[in-house]
Parts: C-alpha cells; sequence; structure tokens
C-alpha cells in the first residue's frame, strides 16, 4: 500500500519530492484510510473543558471562572475557536468534562462532567483512579457519537485555566524531564510569576514524588485535568476508528502523549497542526517524532491551531485525487 501510494505521488506532475510537506501528509492520510483516494468527511472539532484545583494556587495569569465564562463565550459563538472554525465549514462541539458551573442545555454541549473540577495536586492527587477512569470512557464515548456523523477527521481542543500547569507536569514526569523545560507562561505569567509557577510546580512534584512514572494512568490520575483525560480516551478511540486525528498545541500534545503511552499504535492517525510558542511543545513534538505543520507563534489552545491547519490537509488530499500524472498529461518525465 505504502509503496502504491508512493508511486502515485512521484508520478503526478511536479518534480520529484516539489509538493514537501504536503506529500508525507497526503500518504498518512491515505495510509490511515487505507485508499489511494482519501476524502475527509464531515471534519470536527471537539472542544473539551474542565476547571482545575491547581489554578486557585497562583499558577495561572486568569481567573478560573474565565473557563466557564469562555464556555459561554464558545456556546455565544464568539471566542478564536467559533471563528476558525466556521471559516473552514468545520463542525463544533463543545464537552464539559468537569466545569465549576452548570450550563443550561445547549445542542452543540456534551454533558461529561465528572466533578466541578479537579482537586488541586498541590496537595493530592487531581483525580480518583475512577474518576480517570470515566474520563478516559467519555471520551471514548463522544469520539463514538462524533463518528456516527460520517465523520472521519476530528481534532480537539481544550479549555481549563491552569491546564499549562497541569500539562507541564504531565510531561515532565511522563518523560523524566526538568520541569524547567517543561513549564511556560501559560495565558501570560512574565517574570516573578513565572518564578513562582515554577516554584509551585516543583513542590506539587515533590509531593507526588512516588508516583510511578511508567504507569500513565497514575501519572494522568495525580496532574491531569479532566479535559486532558477525557481527550486522552477521546484520541485512543479515534485512532482504533482509524479516523485523522488533529493535534492542537502544548495541551492537547500532552493528552496525546498520555494516550501515545497506553498505546503506541495510535502514532499513524496523528497530524500535529503546529508547533505552539508554549516552552515545552517543541522539545514534545521531536520526543513524538512529530513534524508540525505550522509555527504560527499561536500559544491559545482551543483547538485553533487544528481549525488554521485544516485547509492544509484538504491540499493535501486535493493533489493527491486531482492532479494529473506525468502519463495521463502526456508531459515528459525526468532525464533518465
Ligand atoms: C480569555 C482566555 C481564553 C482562552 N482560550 C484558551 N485559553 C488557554 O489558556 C489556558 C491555559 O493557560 P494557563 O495555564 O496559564 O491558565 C487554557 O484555558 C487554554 O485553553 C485561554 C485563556 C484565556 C485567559
Ligand atoms: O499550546 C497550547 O495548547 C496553549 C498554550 C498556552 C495557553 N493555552 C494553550
Amino acid at each position: 500500500m505504502e509503496q502504491q501510494i508512493q508511486h502515485i505521488i512521484d508520478t503526478k506532475t511536479k518534480p520529484l519530492g516539489a509538493l514537501g510537506r504536503l506529500e508525507t501528509l497526503a500518504k498518512q492520510i491515505a495510509l490511515i484510510q487505507q485508499t489511494t483516494q482519501p476524502r475527509l468527511v464531515e471534519p470536527h472539532l471537539v472542544v473539551v473543558a474542565a476547571s482545575h484545583g491547581i489554578a486557585n494556587e497562583g499558577v495561572s495569569a486568569y481567573p478560573s471562572e474565565v473557563t466557564y465564562q469562555m464556555v459561554l463565550n464558545f456556546l455565544a459563538g464568539g471566542a478564536a475557536i467559533n471563528v476558525f472554525t466556521r471559516q473552514h465549514g468545520i463542525t463544533l462541539k463543545l464537552v464539559d468534562a468537569g466545569v465549576d458551573y452548570t450550563f443550561d442545555p445547549y445542542p452543540h454541549l456534551i454533558d461529561a462532567k465528572v466533578a466541578p473540577g479537579t482537586r488541586s495536586f498541590l496537595r493530592e492527587a487531581a483525580m480518583t483512579p475512577e474518576q480517570c477512569v470515566t474520563c478516559l470512557e467519555n471520551g471514548r464515548a463522544l469520539v463514538a457519537q462524533v463518528q456516527a456523523t460520517g465523520c472521519n477527521v476530528i481534532g480537539f481542543g481544550e479549555m481549563g485555566i491552569g491546564n499549562t500547569s497541569s500539562a507541564a507536569m504531565l510531561m515532565s514526569v511522563l518523560l523524566n524531564l526538568p520541569l524547567a523545560d517543561c513549564v511556560g507562561t501559560g495565558t501570560g505569567v512574565a517574570d516573578e510569576r513565572y518564578t513562582q509557577k515554577l516554584a509551585i510546580l516543583e513542590q506539587a512534584k515533590a509531593v507526588h514524588s512516588t508516583v510511578d512514572a511508567t504507569d500513565p494512568m497514575a501519572v494522568l490520575q495525580t496532574f491531569g485535568g479532566f479535559e486532558i483525560a477525557t481527550m486522552c480516551g477521546a484520541f485512543l478511540e479515534a485512532a482504533r476508528r482509524r479516523m485523522v486525528m488533529l493535534v492542537d498545541g502544548f495541551i492537547a500534545s500532552v493528552a496525546f502523549l498520555c494516550a501515545y503511552r497506553l498505546d503506541p499504535s495510535i502514532r499513524l492517525f496523528a497530524v500535529f497542526c503546529h508547533q505552539s510558542a508554549e516552552k515545552g511543545h517543541a522539545r514534545l513534538l521531536a520526543e513524538l517524532d512529530a513534524e508540525p505543520l505550522l509555527q504560527l507563534g499561536m500559544r491559545l489552545g482551543e483547538g485553533t491551531g487544528c481549525a488554521v491547519a485544516y485547509p492544509i490537509l484538504q491540499s493535501a488530499v486535493a493533489f493527491l485525487n486531482e492532479m494529473a500524472s506525468f502519463e495521463s498529461a502526456g508531459v515528459s518525465g525526468e532525464n533518465a
């Protein structure tokens, strides 16, 4: 299959390899779908939101209530991810994985609330083992629900004040890297506040020094957010269903890392959409041997990198399906 796809790409009317990253992307999508004529159908972007206990310990530039306020903004259609998904015809779904707020029922809001926020991992494990398992199940169930629409390409975004801290802890422990390499400015903690964030997270790491770094569920339960664990389950399920999975920025990539540690076979299905400006993301992408499609200095999350990168996937699929070959167009090939 792989040779067949490569041959089709190589005989298109262009110098060998001249479509660069679009070529490897087209090949990946064709391999995911096991066809030489891949299609992108009913693209979805799922934003998973949750509140974090750690957000009340002084690690974010914004207060915890911004999480529910932003979900209301998503529901009203006014956030960055609303704009970019509308622009590209991507269906947006919202998931309440554990926001500290009671939302009115809303057609695009999926209720997967485990609890109104995690506990502070500065003091105790963020979740119980049961809560962590429930998040993974919820993530799997929501992918099944989305795929039932005919969707075969799904991106994930997140909203959760404090979640760059959660993600940095997960990365540091799972990859055995110093926290200083994983902790970034998030929403914009500058200078002393960054130093304070790093110190708080160093303290949290010491509190949980006995957590087994080789046990992804134990690490996720200790430091995770409900949105990160839900995304982890969603990645596992989307790969199992051979969907094209769009991975967003730092936080989504950490959720992917957790899923990858549970099942390395999911790697083929992941398209890393952009490299976030958040410190840690470049290293994380390197550890995952991932070549991101875009580097725009974005550091927002919400799945915005997925939405902005989506037209690149459309171009990759379009050239593979529609471009003439040297033979069909009667164009002379390479000189021997
Ligand atoms: C208005 C606003 C909209 C956002 N949309 C995404 N995030 C992003 O910032 C948060 C993580 O940063 P930290 O760990 O520093 O809190 C997450 O909610 C993430 O999705 C936002 C943050 C803010 C303030
Ligand atoms: O890259 C991300 O996912 C990110 C970075 C900063 C803040 N929120 C999200």
